[in-house]
């Protein structure tokens, strides 16, 4: 073939191609600072594969889609690869990962299914770290894969990286390859910390695991969340090493390091695809990010009769999860008054499909947040929605910026009620100065009281508060329990049965507890946990409104900005108004004991997994709060005890793993019994 049978214009997007590709790779690998979202850059990459597939005079050695990664910064020593660090390929959908193992079967003339090894793709950075006589000597980038960067200082700072081998028989020369990730709350920590102090925001774990890695100081990196999974091998010399992948990652188990829990050895590709689907699923509940599962030959003999292409082995493949950012277009912002009468900035969005769902609004936070992103409405912008975390806006695309973009003004006034929008010096939230004279505050403290940590008044849902404040029929919490009948089957969309149904919903909440009516009142700064040392500090209300600030601070986590705001909210008449016709309107709960008596599960981690059958989550976590236990979300080795029921299958296991004490629900029931916690 020859050069002119590429038409011109396919020859020109190439280029173009290259272009996009290589300044994306440059913020991507140099700087920590990607401007576009990982699926859009491997949508180009994938454009550019087939372009040079169609038309193979394309390809050129210094194509995108024949090198790993970038050269590296000079602030590092290189440090030259002696095995090349490779990168994967990638499968998007089952096909194609079908199609992968046929090549593999293909090339080793095997009618025979393919032993793989399944592993969790890790989203972080690669590293090499060679270990001489079992002591660790340095540690490397991937870098463009031949050379990398000596950041071995700072590797060293991190807990899961082993500075000596365990056990004695160690080879002379171990090169252990693996990924330096950050786990999903330390990076939650990591930014709120930022964010408060009005430092660097990380778009995403990998690129805060990236940042922190290659700090020119390495005492910065060893204040970062960082973790070691090993995945593999590079250099080894004298010692042989298992003949599977799979033990030769147990023996680096042995010799110290951490590898993935969730491992699997699959018999066949749809093994793989069944482990694909699983994880898939589990991904939310994974404690680290992870953007796919890698799938590799389990042979090491086969492996090595595979070998590679120009950027990755054919003996391995990443099968990707669907994309958790994505671009999109910010058509405007709107502005949402909460509770508490923040003023909330929301992106109304182009609707885009990210992490599983459509996504049409995001949060952009506060003011500062705005003035950070540097975001102007008409932008085409990354949003990232990982799990259940509300969407985000996490950056702009500036290179994509137009000319007609206009900038995000800040309202003075509230959007609702009108009255002036103030903020506190120090604090970056703003907020309506209305107080209860603003709907949307109105609405908001109504919705929380009745939500079901609160008064759980069964029924009250957004639309229906919405409604009820909007006809003029609700002015307040306590007016809740002064509707008629009437009123409420008076509303569009409500009957008599479903009037009914409220008022008795209404009747049944006045009977609660001290907690949850504090809780309920919507105090700034008191969630369940203050509420909950609040009643037990004072008994009852009485008490607790004539507190000072000073008596408050007496109280278990309670500090003087909490106190200040405790002690702040009783003291206005409106607030003691509606206590006492809360009170009036039959309102009522025990007094609480009080004192510093002995609390059986004081100080212990429990964790509540699954549905039990005769309790909810909620309130399993509420029993095991009033014995004075702390009841995490997950399991993890410093966790004393679990309390099963259906369906918490993986949790479980991972919990006889970390050798936990497990019940299950009847041993549960009978426990809090015993106790003395009435069920
Ligand atoms: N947004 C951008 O502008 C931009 C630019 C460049 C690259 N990228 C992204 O980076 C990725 C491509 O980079 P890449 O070459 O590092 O490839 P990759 O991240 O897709 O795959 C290779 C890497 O996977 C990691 N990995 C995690 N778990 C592993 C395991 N169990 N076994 C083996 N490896 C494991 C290793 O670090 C390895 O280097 C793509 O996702 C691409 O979207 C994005
Ligand atoms: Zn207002």
């Amino acid at each position: 073939m020859t050069d002119n049978k590429v038409p011109v214009e396919k020859r020109e997007r190439a280029q173009e191609l290259h272009d996009i590709l290589q300044r994306a790779n440059y913020q991507y690998y140099v700087l920590d600072a990607p401007e576009l979202p990982d699926v859009e850059y491997d949508r180009r990459i994938r454009e550019l594969q087939e372009l040079e597939a169609e038309y193979p005079e394309l390809v050129s050695p210094d194509s995108p889609t024949q090198r790993v990664g970038a050269a590296p910064l000079t602030e590092f020593a290189e440090v030259r690869h002696q095995v090349p660090m490779l990168s994967l390929d990638n499968a998007f959908d089952d096909d194609e990962l079908r199609e992968f193992d046929r090549r593999v079967r293909d090339r080793l003339n095997s009618p025979d299914a393919v032993e793989y090894a399944c592993e969790p793709k890790l989203d972080g950075i690669a590293i090499s770290l060679l270990y001489r006589d079992g002591v660790l000597e340095r540690a490397a980038t991937r870098g463009d894969g031949t050379t990398g960067e000596d950041i071995t200082q700072n590797v060293r700072t991190i807990g899961s990286v082993p500075l000596r081998l365990r056990e004695k028989d160690v080879p002379q020369v171990l090169e252990v390859r693996g990924e330096i990730y950050m786990p999903k709350a330390g990076f939650a920590e990591l930014n709120e910390k930022a964010r408060k102090d009005g430092e660097k925001i990380f778009v995403n774990p990998r690129n805060a695991a990236a940042g922190s890695l290659r700090q020119l100081d390495s005492r910065v990196t060893a204040q970062r969340p960082l973790e070691l999974c090993a995945y593999g091998v590079g250099q080894v010399e004298g010692a042989e090493l298992p003949e599977r992948h799979t033990e030769v990652l147990k023996q680096l188990n042995r010799w110290g390091f951490r590898i993935n829990k969730e491992m699997l050895v699959a018999e066949d590709i749809d093994a793989c695809i069944e482990y694909h689907r699983q994880l898939g699923e589990k991904r939310e509940g994974l404690p680290y990010d992870i953007d796919g599962i890698v799938f590799k030959v389990n042979s090491i003999p086969l492996q090595r009769r595979l070998g590679f292409v120009a950027r990755a082995p054919r003996w391995a493949m990443a099968y990707k999860f669907p994309a958790q950012e994505e671009m999109t277009e910010l058509l405007d912002v709107e502005f949402q008054v909460g509770r508490t009468g923040a003023v909330t900035p929301v992106a109304r969005l182009k609707p885009v499909f990210v992490g599983g769902v459509t996504v049409s609004n995001a949060t952009l936070h506060n003011r500062d947040e705005i003035k950070r992103l540097g975001v102007k409405i008409g932008d085409t912008v990354v949003v990232r929605r990982a799990g259940d975390v509300i969407p985000q806006v996490v950056s702009v695309v500036e290179s994509k910026r137009r000319a007609d973009a206009r900038d995000i003004v800040f309202p003075d006034h509230c959007p609702v009620c009108g009255s002036p929008v103030e903020s506190t010096p120090g604090e970056a939230v703003a907020r309506c100065s209305g107080g209860l004279i603003c709907s949307a505050q109105r609405k908001q403290a109504i919705k929380h009281f009745a939500s079901r940590k609160a008064m759980d008044v069964d029924g009250l849902g957004d639309k229906l508060v919405d409604q009820l404040v909007d006809e003029g029929l609700l002015h307040s919490v306590s007016g809740l329990f002064h509707l008629t009948k009437e009123q409420v089957a008076g509303l569009e969309r409500m009957g008599e049965k479903s009037a009914q149904n409220l008022l008795d919903a209404l009747e049944r909440s006045k009977d609660t507890t001290l907690p949850k009516f504090l809780y309920a009142l919507g105090i700034r700064e008191v969630g369940e946990a203050t509420a909950r040392n609040l009643a037990r500090h004072f008994g009852d209300l009485g008490p607790l409104m004539q507190a000072s600030e000073e008596d408050l601070q007496e109280v278990e986590d309670v500090g003087p900005v909490v106190a200040h705001f405790v002690a702040e909210f009783f003291q206005q008449t409106h607030a003691q108004e509606e206590i006492e016709a809360l009170r009036q309107a039959g309102v009522h709960w025990f007094p609480e004991e009080t004192g510093g008596e002995a609390q059986p599960l004081a100080g212990q981690t429990w964790v509540l997994t699954g549905k039990l059958e005769t309790l909810s989550r909620s309130e399993g976590k509420d029993y095991l709060q009033r014995l004075g236990a702390k009841v995490a979300g997950s399991v993890s080795a410093n966790t004393d005890m679990v309390v099963a029921g259906p369906g918490a299958g993986s949790k479980l296991n991972k919990a006889r793993e970390l050798d936990i004490s497990v019940m299950d629900e009847d041993q549960f029931l009978d426990f809090l019994r015993e106790n003395g916690v009435e069920i």
